[in-house]
């Protein structure tokens, strides 16, 4: 098999679709390469002291573990120097970094979740980063949180790095969805799937079961007909997955196809679900679009809600397009 880098894919991608410039390009670069440094330190978990909690909560109120502040710091540190960036935010920061010093301005704005499925660290399970790209407003003074306030369909690029058995990343420019392979030995980036296009026949679904109690009515519907099989209305029977990363979830989905939901729930009406909109919803769902499926918040596409602040949360509903479309109309019954 012919070796192609990323760098190699991405020169290639613009050749052909013109979608890459070679300031974007030159921040994808910068970002996976962030990506690279993450999976070292995971890598070396217990001997690398990145086990266990720093101690310190975000902005959401979660305690935030170690790995979440060293990965927050890696992403941080290499875009301000080497991405053509004018201002990035994180799942971890309470406001928007502004790139200082910088004239003239970057045309980019970089956002990340940089540890995704924090519990699974101090575990030895899958975990990830993902991240978003959008393009800088026309005429934009001092980046502020209004000019991050796009909605997810005028990203740019999307991605994600999964830290698992093997460090892959994922990537869309808005010209279908490729993976990359760390080569681990050569520490570059492999092309080891092409067009990556999510199965539309799925017997497969990942919900966090122990919240069934609190779920609204849509939700409760669509995941007792599938519990009820060969039995109910489904006519076959469904297995269940819940890995609590999301990035495994949806790369598992986007490889064997499936539905991943993260619903609202009647427990708190100021938290509409638990996913953020603009670190993880809002790129998984142009990856997951990119592959053929689908991605809602029950009643909206994702990609087309208007966001209204940064750590905005949002019910999820994504994967295989017709589960996805049949939960979807349940809400609107
Ligand atoms: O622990 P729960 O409620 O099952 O939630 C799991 C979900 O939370 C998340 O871990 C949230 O992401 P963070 O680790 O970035 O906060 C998702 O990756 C995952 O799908
Ligand atoms: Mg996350
Ligand atoms: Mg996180």
């Amino acid at each position: 098999m012919k070796r192609v880098s990323l760098t190699q894919h991405l020169v290639e991608e613009q050749r052909l679709h013109n979608s890459i410039p070679a300031e974007l390009r030159l921040l994808i670069e910068v970002v996976a390469r962030a990506c690279k440094t993450i999976s070292h330190s995971v890598g070396k978990g217990a001997l690398g002291d990145i086990l266990g909690s720093a101690d310190t909560e975000n902005i959401q109120g979660e305690v935030q573990k170690k790995l979440d502040v060293i990965s927050n710091e890696i992403l941080l540190e290499a875009n301000e120097w080497g991405g053509h960036l004018a201002a990035m935010a994180s799942e971890e920061m309470e406001s928007i970094h502004p790139i200082p010093n910088r004239y003239p301005m970057g045309e980019y704005m970089l956002l990340f979740d940089p540890l995704d499925g924090s519990s699974n660290i101090d575990v030895n399970v899958s975990i990830g980063t993902i991240f978003s790209v959008l393009k800088a407003p026309e005429g934009m003074g001092t980046p502020t949180e209004a000019d991050f306030m796009q909605a997810g369909s005028m990203q740019v690029a999307a991605g994600y790095a999964v830290y698992g058995p093997q460090t892959m990343l994922v990537l869309t420019t808005g010209n279908g969805v490729n993976c990359f392979t760390l080569d681990r030995e050569m520490g570059s980036w492999v092309l080891t799937q092409r067009h990556m296009m999510i199965p539309e026949a799925t017997k497969e679904f990942a919900i966090n079961m122990s919240n069934q109690r609190h779920w609204h009515a849509p939700v409760q519907r669509y995941v007792d007909e599938l519990l009820a099989g060969s039995t109910g209305v489904r006519g076959k029977d469904f297995n269940m997955r819940w890995i609590a990363s999301m990035v495994a979830d949806v790369h598992r989905i986007l490889n064997r196809g499936g539905i991943f939901m993260y619903p609202a729930d009647t427990r708190d009406t100021s938290m509409p679900g638990k996913l953020r909109l603009m670190y993880e919803a809002n790129p998984m769902a142009m990856i997951v679009e990119q592959a053929g499926g689908a991605a809602t918040d029950g009643r909206t596409r994702i990609l087309d809600i208007a966001p209204h602040k940064l750590h905005q949360r949002v019910p999820v509903f994504l994967g295989s397009k017709s589960e996805v479309e049949r939960v979807s109309s349940y809400h609107a019954e």
